[in-house]
């Protein structure tokens, strides 16, 4: 078994490197190219779309089709999101301002269980057209199909820890991917060597939404929060588990190039509570940060550090 193991993560098939595009080449200085097709749209709105912000409200569901070249499940797993008119713009525009200056950076978003990398990241990876991987699905197809729940039964958290990095080194050798990371991924160094590649992004949110999420859909794919009951104990049993594993790594996801504070959304937005922050809306906010980072990164360029 163990040797079988071995060789599948040795001679990946899950994997088509020739797939992804290298390095691309020309680089323009992010700020200042930004700013001038910034200018330009300005002046181009002014001129052809003057009735645009009477538009701004029409909160019609339309679709945002999403290119999901990997995996999938659920609504948004299916590839088409379900957002108001605007946000769908919004996040459309947004993706594509940005994606030249990732020049084929592959994103990383970490942070707790439930958090919502692998709906916000399928989001992201359909409209910025990079390829969607989870480690955890990665990690399970390199035990032959075992289950995350399975491996961790079988041969311990240190041997999922030990796949978990190595399928984060073989990504980290590929491009345009948005990749969902496992909540305990940030605790090991070694693995923000790989995710340093690209960058990573923190979806920072509240304890007790992410107690709510998971006690909503059970914790059969999360080992770490077993044996939690079911019933009314249920979410304050997660909240308990998931506030000891925060004490343990809340330092680590700050390392993250950008955050994601749900907590800031909502205020931001005048919502009262997190727990109405739509995935397209946390979406949004992960391209603003990511731009933030974009940003600062070039001024760091431009300072000479
Ligand atoms: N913004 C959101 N609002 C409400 N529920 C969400 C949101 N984002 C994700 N979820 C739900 O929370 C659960 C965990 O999300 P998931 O994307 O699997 O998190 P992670 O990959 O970080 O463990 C899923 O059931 C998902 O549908
Ligand atoms: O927090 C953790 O240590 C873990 C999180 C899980 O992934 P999600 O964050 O996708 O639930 C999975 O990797 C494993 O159960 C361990």
């Amino acid at each position: 078994m163990e040797a079988k193991v071995l060789h599948k993560l040795q001679c990946p098939t899950w994997i088509d490197f020739e797939k992804f595009p290298r390095k691309s080449s020309g680089s323009v200085r992010f700020s200042r190219r930004m700013r001038e097709e910034k200018r330009l749209r300005v002046l181009i709105s002014a001129q052809m779309e003057p009735d645009i912000a009477s538009n701004q409200r029409s909160y019609d569901s339309v679709k945002v089709s999403c290119t999901f070249n990997s995996f999938s499940a659920s609504v948004l797993e299916s590839g088409n999101v379900h957002a108001p008119v605007d946000e769908a713009q919004v996040l459309k525009n947004k993706s594509q301002e940005i994606e030249p200056y990732l020049s084929g950076r592959c994103i990383y978003l970490v942070g707790m269980m439930g958090s919502g990398k692998t709906t916000v990241g399928k989001i992201l990876s359909g409209v910025l057209g990079y390829s969607f991987f989870d480690c955890d699905t990665l990690i399970e197809q390199s035990v032959d199909g075992t289950s995350v729940a399975e491996i961790f039964k079988l041969y311990g958290e240190g041997f999922f820890r030990e796949k978990e990095t190595e399928v984060l080194q073989k990504l980290s050798l590929m491009r345009q991917l948005v990749v969902s990371t496992g909540g305990g991924a940030v605790t090991r160094p070694i693995n923000w060597r790989y995710m340093q590649k690209g960058i990573s992004v923190w979806l920072d949110v509240p304890l007790e939404a992410l107690a709510q999420r998971i006690a909503a859909v059970g914790t059969d794919s999360r080992p770490l929060l077993h044996q939690c009951e079911s019933g009314d104990a249920y979410t304050e049993v997660a909240l308990n588990r998931l506030s000891t594993l925060w004490e343990e790594r809340g330092e680590a996801y700050a390392n993250a190039n950008a955050r994601v504070s749900l907590e800031n959304i909502a205020v931001k937005l005048g919502h009262k509570d997190v727990s109405s922050l739509t995935p397209v809306t946390i979406a949004i906010e992960a391209l603003e940060q990511i731009e933030g980072f974009l940003k600062e990164e070039d001024d760091m360029a431009i300072a000479g550090y």
